[in-house]
């Protein structure tokens, strides 16, 4: 079996530690992600969901414990080499989209390509080919702006995937939708991680959202339990 994708071994992380306001929310998460799984994150609010995400989406450090993404220990890389992990291994959503509003859908899409070394021709086709796949595809021109909440989420999903990461993490990525278009924009994101053979690891209130992935874990009292 091919080695996970994602694996957290006693994670703990307490902000303003040793001070009086100091905040405990991990305190020896564990987790694996295999290869092509989607695993659903539910958690009563300020369980610490979008600190795990942080941690794991190497944008925050825990205290202590063990973050490994595809096999390689994260733990005492320098800052540029987590960025490079970062950019080539892991895709983030949020929930709110975060698209630029100065440029397109397309343009959107284009850009993390081109960051990460890509030539421009080849990273307008990709991106046309994701948008497409989640049905925006007649929307490549469109500013942000001038696009619905549902289809700048999709958008958001394309910029996430556009470097083909191993890894996607999302953190309430439909939570700012209304129920119907949550509901099929969240389908087009199983059918794209599905699609792509992508690891997730996907945050959500909704338990019928979660129930559709492949496993659902509970983050409570700092820690991870299957839910
Ligand atoms: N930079 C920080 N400094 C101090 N406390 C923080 C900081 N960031 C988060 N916290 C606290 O840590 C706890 C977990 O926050 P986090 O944002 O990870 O929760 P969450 O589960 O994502 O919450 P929600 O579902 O409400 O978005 C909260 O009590 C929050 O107030």
């Amino acid at each position: 079996m091919s080695e996970p994708v994602l694996e957290l071994k006693g994670i703990a992380k307490t902000y303003n530690k040793g001070k009086p306001n100091a905040v405990e929310v991990l305190s020896g998460a564990d987790l694996s992600v295999a290869a092509g799984e989607l695993v659903a994150l539910v958690a009563p609010s300020g369980a610490g969901k979008s600190t795990l995400l942080h941690i794991a989406g190497l944008l925050d450090v825990p205290d202590s414990g063990e973050l490994r993404i595809c096999g390689r220990g994260m733990t005492g890389l320098s800052d540029r080499r987590r960025t490079a992990v970062r950019r080539q291994e892991v895709g983030f959503v949020y929930q709110f989209h975060h698209l630029l509003p100065e440029f397109t859908a397309l343009e959107n899409v284009v850009l993390p390509q081109l960051a990460n070394g890509a030539g421009r021709s080849e990273a307008a086709l990709r991106a046309a080919d994701l948008l497409a796949r989640v049905g925006v595809g007649n929307r490549a021109d469109h500013r942000p702006a001038a696009m619905s909440g549902g289809e700048q989420q999709r958008v958001a999903f394309c910029r996430a995937l556009a470097n083909e990461p191993r890894l996607l993490l999302a953190d309430e990525p439909t939570g700012n939708l209304d129920p119907a278009t949550s509901d099929t924009v969240f389908k087009t994101l199983i059918e794209l991680a599905r699609g792509t053979g992508l690891s997730a690891l996907i945050a959500t209130h909704n338990m019928d959202l979660a129930g559709r992935m492949d496993r659902v874990m509970r983050l409570e009292n700092g820690r991870l339990t299957v839910g």
